[in-house]
């Protein structure tokens, strides 16, 4: 879900838990919530490098190449977002910014936009892996997109979702499934749906063993099948009372928040303002407009508002490259920056006519050649590299 669910006349994914109860319509927050997102100046914080998140599964340390290996003053090291961070901002009314993300290159864009939070959800099988719903997605597989979205956003405070199916059995089995996410995935905290009470024991009992739990009430993506459908919740007054019932039993659970997904304004503006602690909105291919293609229709919910086109810009991309493929424009010496030292280049064509390979020997030897050409006047990279 994007944001856009703030700016519709009924509200999808309700944000405005996160300004106190009576400071702020709906409508209003979307701009004052992307405001602060990018905090001072409109722009977003320059990217500082945090030191990187302990997740264990009994691999070895792996090198930081892309992290750098150097450590970094202290004056340039960002806070983490914390818990602490989340309760203070919601106290003091300030907009807390949430999206989703399912690997490294999100990860890393979202900790340099400066969002509060990232969640890694399960609708990573619908967006990420094709799926018609979120239901197949396995523990496993979530905790693999955890560890790549931890990889990438050190500051940001990570939420990991509890699949289907890992969650609803016993309380044994949700903490078991939390403690996995947290240690394997390296996320901050959990998330599961719903708010049956075997659904709210899960989240005590996940509290209990020490780990921060999200909640998520409304349409709950996971239950498709029992509500036939991805529908909007809470529309009649029995459902409504559902929805503010709900809410208050998380909270009372010990829920550090709660998003409330699919359900109209009033019923969204109401639980915020029963609530103590903040309601959240989000998915970061909505809102980027990645899903172009009719074929994706079906993933982007219709209440989505797009602030980019990036979907648009990938055709444009794909077209292009292949294009180029064919037309035999790229790669071109710019591109091929390996070369064989001047001296090897006739060893290694004598070598080849040795084995009767005369006709590659010749195509190396155009290879050579072609890729000494100056282009505009400027030497070519194996000049350059020599
Ligand atoms: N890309 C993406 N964005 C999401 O917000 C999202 C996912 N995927 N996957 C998991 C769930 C599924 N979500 C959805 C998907 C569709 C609608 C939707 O358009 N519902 C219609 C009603 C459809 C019906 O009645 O069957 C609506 O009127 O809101 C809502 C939420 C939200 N979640
Ligand atoms: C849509 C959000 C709330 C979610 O649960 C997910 O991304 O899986």
């Amino acid at each position: 879900m994007s944001f856009s669910r703030l700016l519709t006349p009924r509200l999808l994914l309700d944000t405005s838990a996160m300004f106190p109860p009576s400071s702020s319509t709906v409508a209003s927050s979307l701009s004052r919530q992307l405001r602060c997102s990018t905090r001072t100046g409109g722009s977003p914080p320059p990217h500082r490098h945090v030191a990187r998140r302990v997740m264990s599964n009994g691999a070895p340390a792996e090198p930081a190449i892309y992290g750098g290996g150097a450590q970094q003053a202290p004056s340039a090291v960002a806070r983490r977002v914390t818990l602490a961070t989340l309760r203070g901002k919601h106290r003091r009314g300030e907009p807390i910014s949430m999206v989703t993300a399912y690997d490294y290159p999100s990860g890393v864009h979202i900790d340099a936009a400066g969002f509060d939070i990232c969640l890694v959800g399960d609708s990573a099988a619908m967006v990420a892996h094709g799926h018609d719903n979120t239901l197949p997605i396995t523990l496993d597989l979530m905790i693999e997109h955890c560890r790549a979205v931890a990889r990438g956003a050190t500051r940001t405070f990570l939420v990991g979702d509890l699949p289907f199916g890992t969650y609803e059995s016993s309380t044994a089995q949700a903490v078991a499934s939390a403690v996995r996410v947290m240690k394997e995935g390296g996320v901050d905290s959990i998330k599961l749906e719903g708010s049956t009470p075997s659904r709210i024991s899960a989240a005590k009992a996940i509290v209990d063993a020490g780990i921060a739990v999200m909640g998520h009430i409304g349409l709950t993506p996971q239950s498709v099948s029992a509500l036939g459908g991805f529908r909007p919740q809470g529309k009649t007054v029995e459902s409504a009372v559902k929805v503010i019932e709900a809410a208050l039993a998380l909270q009372d659970a010990g829920c550090f928040a709660v998003v409330l997904e699919c359900v109209p304004a009033p019923v969204a503006a109401a639980a915020t303002s029963a609530l103590q602690i903040p309601t959240i909105g989000i998915v970061y291919h909505d809102l980027l407009g990645t899903f172009q293609h009719p074929l994706h229709a079906k993933v982007s919910p219709k209440f989505c508002k797009q602030y980019g086109n990036i979907g648009d810009a990938i055709n444009r991309a794909l077209s292009k490259y292949k294009q180029e493929v064919e037309t035999q424009s790229f790669p071109g010496p710019s591109h091929t920056p390996y070369k064989l030292a001047d001296t090897d280049v006739d060893a290694f064509l004598n070598a080849l006519k040795k084995k009767g390979l005369d006709v590659a020997a010749d195509a190396a030897a155009d290879a050579v050649e072609y890729s000494e050409k100056e282009i505009n006047g400027t030497p070519q990279l194996n000049k350059i590299y020599a």
